[in-house]
């Protein structure tokens, strides 16, 4: 059988999983896992939280209107839930995520399957989370699922798909298996460092496109940013090392589109708000949910210029939400800068002496 075709079955109808973050996106995904009959450990820190959606299966603050279905068993013992697990979904802000799973690190079990849903990456050295879960976690097997995911609309049951990534076949077999349904497609992809950075260098894009919506720029502008973001993300990407092909797909363009084009998005939201006046704090404390773009941009920005790749929206992006750069002056020196390549993996780009 070619490597892309799931076989026909590597996992026994029941399983045993465990999701750790009682988010939105821990809560849409543990809905799946739920609805597709397997038994979810559902952990997260807030004892009342718990309380709630064992009484009323409601995550209230996260996602108030949706009834978890099937056998979600909500707990503060991260150890328990991780301990009757077969395989391990983590979907914690990248701010905490190393915290967790080295604290942790003991009671996982050797080969178990560990995938990270968590588009960011982390402060010190740039780590994206594979790299924390190899190194915290050497002896498990890991995989990352990223694409265009908007959790309120997973949660409704509105047709969606996702993209696996792992080294290891088995790992993408098991978790097309665990949450595949009708709503609900994975596709496969062996670039992990590249899935994995195209999720978490999009949400800068989406910040700028809600930043654009505000703005009331037209449907032309709006293509440009998209286009030229998903350029210059690529280009960031491949120069350490994923491949260009991986933007093409579902957790590169598709997540773009889904992003930037939708106020589902909260960082989206959040350039939508800084668009229309308010502070980066403040527009961030209104959101009162994670939008990671906010720390990948400052990482970023970094990174490109230590190793000298050309990214003229993350610049801008970030004169704006960090330096109190006017918006209408970041858009004019960017419609001046010189015209360049449009694919620049087929015309190479014109590097100004
Ligand atoms: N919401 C969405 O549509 C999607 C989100 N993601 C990613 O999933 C990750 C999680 O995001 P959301 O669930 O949406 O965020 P959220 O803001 O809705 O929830 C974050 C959750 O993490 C918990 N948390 C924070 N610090 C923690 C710690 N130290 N220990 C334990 N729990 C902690 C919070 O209590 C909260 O339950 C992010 O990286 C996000 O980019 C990925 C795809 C879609
Ligand atoms: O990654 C997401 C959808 O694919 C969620 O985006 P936000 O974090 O901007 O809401």
């Amino acid at each position: 059988m070619p490597e892309n075709v799931t076989p026909e079955s590597d996992v026994a109808k029941k399983q045993n999983v465990a999701v750790l973050g009682g988010g939105s996106f821990g809560t849409a995904m543990a809905k799946v896992l739920g609805e597709n009959g397997h038994a979810v450990h559902f952990w997260m820190r807030d004892e009342g939280q718990v309380e709630e959606i064992r009484t009323t299966r409601i995550n209230a603050r996260y996602m108030p209107d949706i009834v978890l279905e099937g056998e979600i068993l909500p707990t503060t013992d991260l150890a328990k839930a991780v301990e009757s697990a077969d395989v391990v979904f983590v979907a914690i802000p990248s701010k905490a995520f190393r915290s967790v799973i080295r604290d942790n690190s003991g009671v996982f079990k050797d080969d178990q399957i560990v995938v990270s849903l968590t588009k960011g990456i982390e402060q010190q050295g740039f780590k994206l989370m594979s790299e924390i879960l190899l190194e915290e976690i050497p002896r498990c097997r890991s995989g990352v699922l990223s694409g265009p995911n908007l959790a309120g609309e997973i949660v409704n049951r509105e047709l969606t798909a996702t993209v696996i990534a792992a080294k290891d076949p088995a790992v993408r077999h098991t978790v097309q298996e665990l949450l595949g349904c009708d709503y609900f497609r994975v596709y496969a992809n062996v670039d992990v460092y590249g899935v994995e950075l195209a999720g978490a260098l999009k949400n800068i894009y989406a910040i700028v496109a809600g930043l654009a919506s505000a703005q009331n720029l037209g449907e032309n502008a709006k293509a440009m940013l998209i286009t030229r973001g998903l350029a210059e993300m690529s280009r960031f990407a491949v120069s350490l090392g994923a491949n260009p092909m991986t933007f093409m797909g579902l957790a590169g363009v598709g997540d773009l589109i889904a992003t930037c084009t939708s106020s589902k998005s909260r960082n989206f939201r959040v350039g939508y708000a800084v668009g229309t006046g308010k502070k980066l704090d403040e527009a961030a404390e209104e959101l009162g949910q994670v939008a990671e773009g906010i720390y990948t941009l400052k990482l970023v920005r970094e990174k490109s210029e230590a190793i000298g790749i050309h990214m003229p929206l993350v610049r801008g992006l970030y004169e704006i939400l960090y330096n109190d750069a006017p918006i209408e002056v970041v858009i004019k020196n960017l419609m001046n800068a010189v015209q360049n390549s449009d694919v620049e993996f087929i015309l190479p780009r014109t590097v100004a002496q």
